[in-house]
């Protein structure tokens, strides 16, 4: 099973530390929320965990059953959902979803599946079909990144505020999908304001800010 092993790590930012001497061990198999003020360093977590930052002290080790996961390996299972991710916005949802299960060579979807996957994030088909991304709403947009996530297979689920955009369903769809990859054996590492998010966790990392 996967793991992700914080140790002792410290991030700073021009001198100003973010993140102090945070030690955690992140287990398959379990959801763990990050949660915090704004700015108290969430996102700068979960980039650290996707290795798109690194700590200026401390180490992220990633293991599957007590082996630990080369960078390349490691990046290939990762499932990345964060602000920052744009969908194409020349391409359709499923021009879009095709390109990232290419990119990750991952088999295409059938129509079918492509339907029961739409249903999944709760897009409907006649919304989204021929219509270009950068004309979809924000939690249009939002689900369609959840779509990828779920179709990419990945087994480490890196969630920046995946709920955020997302009305009252969008928001349980969260929840549910998050549990139901933890239930699963995925590793889910969550950043949330939302209490209803938290609550599914099964651990937490409560940051204090700096
Ligand atoms: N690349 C950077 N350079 C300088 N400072 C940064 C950088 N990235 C983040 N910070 C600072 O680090 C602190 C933590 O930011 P971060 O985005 O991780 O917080 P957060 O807990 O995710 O906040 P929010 O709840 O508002 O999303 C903030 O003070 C932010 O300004």
């Amino acid at each position: 099973m996967v793991s992700l092993t914080f140790s002792d790590v410290t991030k700073r930012f021009a001198g100003r530390t973010v993140i102090e001497h945070l030690s955690a061990e992140l287990a398959g198999g379990t959801v763990t929320a990050v949660t915090g003020e704004n700015g108290s360093g969430k996102s700068t977590l979960l980039k650290m965990a996707a290795k798109l930052l690194l700590p200026d002290e401390g180490k992220i080790v990633a293991r599957d059953g007590g082996q630990e996961l080369s960078k390349a390996a490691y990046r290939a299972r990762i499932g990345l959902v964060t602000p920052e991710f744009h969908a194409y916005p020349k391409l359709t949802a499923r021009e879009n979803l095709d390109f990232f299960l290419g990119f990750r060579r991952a088999a295409p979807l059938s129509p079918v599946q492509y339907e029961q996957l739409l249903a999944r994030v709760g897009l409907a088909s006649d919304q989204v079909a021929g219509k270009f991304v950068e004309h979809f709403s924000t939690g249009m947009r939002k689900r369609l990144h959840l779509a990828i996530l779920l179709a990419s297979e990945a087994d480490i689920w890196l969630l920046d505020e995946p709920g955020a955009n997302l009305d009252d369903a969008g928001r349980s769809m969260v929840r549910r999908e998050a549990r139901r990859a933890a239930d699963a054996g995925k590793l889910v590492l969550l950043a949330t304001n939302d209490r209803e998010e938290e609550a599914v966790a099964d651990a937490c990392i409560s940051l204090s800010g700096h």
